[in-house]
């Protein structure tokens, strides 16, 4: 089944306003002429000013400012801030780390409504998910700071009183390299462990939505972190490319699709760089018919309506047991129809606009080719007119829909019959983000979550990302984590050093 497609299309408001950079209070009044750099403590001009794209608001198709992309030369001096802040800043306690962050979460705290409305005109989403994005940026930040002061190495005790330690040292400058969906969150969740583990970084944000990133650095040099400690280059693929091949660069934390993360790992091998890569995902969802009906279908709108469904780990498979499918069906076909789209800014407001004309067209293409793969569509299906609900059914595994990411408001319903047939097919993927089960049977939720082939697994539950708990992918979806504990690993490297307290055994 295919669900509603939400899409906002708007004539152009009123001229822009003449201001360098304006806060709305109302979608289509905000024009922004700031530079969006930023490196060494100030925004900058990009050296690509000549050579400038248009940055669009999604909710009405007005540009929304000008993107001055970055060259080689401005690449060059925002690693140099990165690398002399990281001379001071890696020489600082965890303590005294925490507490420049601790403070940057509170300024985040602060600006919530400015940030969120900022993403709001520049992705599209509403501005009630715009809040919580903006709570997750800030959760992140304030669980690195508890941790920076926690980093630590081991003592080894060795024959004849000699001895080892380790000490966990930080890597040096990091790339982030960011997608649209999320970005000022995803700034957020690369950056909060970078430096709580005394790394800086250079940020690269998608040049759609390059906004918000450079409010972040405002923030955490208002808070008290030395120059050059977050710096933001804006740019496409050459600027990426640039920054992966850095020769000062040490790591390289990309967010993308998997076309994107595997050119990124390419770059990084030429200078042995590790990579963090968050990925895609074409996620399952298995509801058995013993769930509690009301959260299974609360869940898979959860799992595929966020962010207009703009979101990696989106549950997009729902398979429903055979016994329970017409009820689960009907109720999900009800609600979906009942979610309010409109104007992203507004307090009523769930879903919002998709982030552009050639994404929304490329969302649209998927359900044609489902129609015309077999795929009936329940509801919606055609880009969003208020009094034009549509409706259909009946998806395959082999259809385009049922195994591609199309990474809009679109879910497909498949029905199963067994435990065994369904892990099957729920692991039939080249990805393996996440998945979820929906059931009442305990045994069964542990039985079939230790089987699927995921990084992260909800039970009774979707698309919920608490910062303490690892995010990641199996499979193609990515390698390694973000958030939780283990992302210290990542950003930090073990010295280890032998302490001889006697005399050397030589062979020779
Ligand atoms: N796993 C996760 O945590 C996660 C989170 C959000 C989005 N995503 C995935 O991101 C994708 C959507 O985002 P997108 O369209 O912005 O992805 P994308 O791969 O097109 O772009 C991501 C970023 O990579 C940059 N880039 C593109 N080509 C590059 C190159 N050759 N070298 C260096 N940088 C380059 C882009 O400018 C952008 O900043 C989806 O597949 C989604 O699933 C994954
Ligand atoms: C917060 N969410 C909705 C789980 C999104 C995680 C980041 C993936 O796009």
């Amino acid at each position: 089944m295919l669900q509603r497609l939400a899409v906002l299309l708007r004539r152009p408001a009123a001229a822009p306003l003449a201001a360098a950079a304006v806060r709305c209070v109302s979608t289509g009044s905000m024009h922004i002429t700031a530079p969006l750099n930023f490196w060494a403590g100030k925004r900058r001009t990009g050296e690509g000013k000549s050579n400038m794209e248009n940055v669009y608001e999604p909710a009405t198709g007005r540009v929304l400012c000008n993107l001055e992309t970055c060259g080689a030369a401005d690449v060059d001096q925002a690693v140099k801030a990165a690398m002399s802040a990281f001379g001071h800043w890696s020489k600082m306690s965890g303590m005294e780390r925490g507490r420049v962050m601790i403070e940057a979460a509170h300024i985040i705290e602060k600006r919530r409504e400015e940030i969120a409305e900022m993403e709001v005109v520049n992705n599209g989403k509403c501005i009630t998910e715009a809040r919580l994005d903006v709570d997750s940026a800030r959760l992140c930040t304030e669980y690195y700071a508890g941790l920076a002061s926690t980093l630590a190495g081991q003592h080894i005790q060795l024959p004849g009183g000699s001895f080892a330690y380790t000490r966990r040292e930080p890597l040096g400058v990091c790339v982030g390299i960011g997608a649209w969906n999320y970005p000022f969150q995803i700034a957020a969740w690369k950056s909060a462990p970078a430096l709580a583990c005394g790394n800086s970084m250079v940020f690269k944000p998608s040049p759609v939505t390059p906004v918000t990133a450079v409010l972040l650095a405002e923030i955490y040099a208002q808070a008290g972190a030395p120059e050059g400690l977050f710096n933001v280059v804006q740019g496409s693929q050459e600027t990426g490319s640039l920054l992966c091949h850095h020769p000062d660069v040490a790591k390289v934390s990309f967010t993308g699709s998997v076309q994107t993360g595997k050119k990124i790992m390419e770059m990084a091998s030429k200078g042995v760089k590790p990579v963090t890569l968050e990925l895609g995902g074409k996620s399952p969802l298995l509801i058995f018919q013993d769930s509690d009906l009301e959260n299974a279908v609360r869940g898979a709108l959860m799992a595929n309506f966020l962010s207009q469904g703009q979101v990696c780990s989106n549950g997009t498979r729902v398979f429903v047991q055979k016994e329970i499918l017409p009820e689960f069906v009907d109720e999900v076909v009800k609600r979906t129809q009942a979610i309010k789209i409109g104007d992203p800014l507004l307090e009523s407001t769930r879903m919002g606009a998709l982030v552009s004309r050639p994404h929304l067209d490329k969302v649209l293409a998927f359900v044609e080719q489902a129609k015309k793969e077999g795929a009936t569509v329940l509801c919606g299906g055609e880009a969003f007119v208020p009094s034009d609900p549509k409706l259909k059914a009946n998806c395959t595994d082999d259809m385009t829909c049922v195994k591609e990411e199309i990474f809009g408001p679109v879910m497909s319903v498949l029905s199963f019959e067994t435990e065994e047939e369904v892990l099957l097919r729920a692991n039939d993927s080249t990805m393996g983000l996440a998945a979820g089960i929906f059931t009442r049977d305990v045994r069964r939720a542990h039985r079939v979550v230790e089987h699927l082939k995921a990084g992260s697994c909800f039970i009774n539950n979707y698309n919920i990302t608490p910062v303490e708990v690892p995010f990641g992918g199996f499979k193609m979806s990515g390698i390694g984590r973000e958030n939780g504990q283990v992302t210290i690993e990542y950003y930090s490297q073990l010295k280890t050093v032998f302490v001889e307290m006697g005399d050397v055994d030589s062979l020779f």
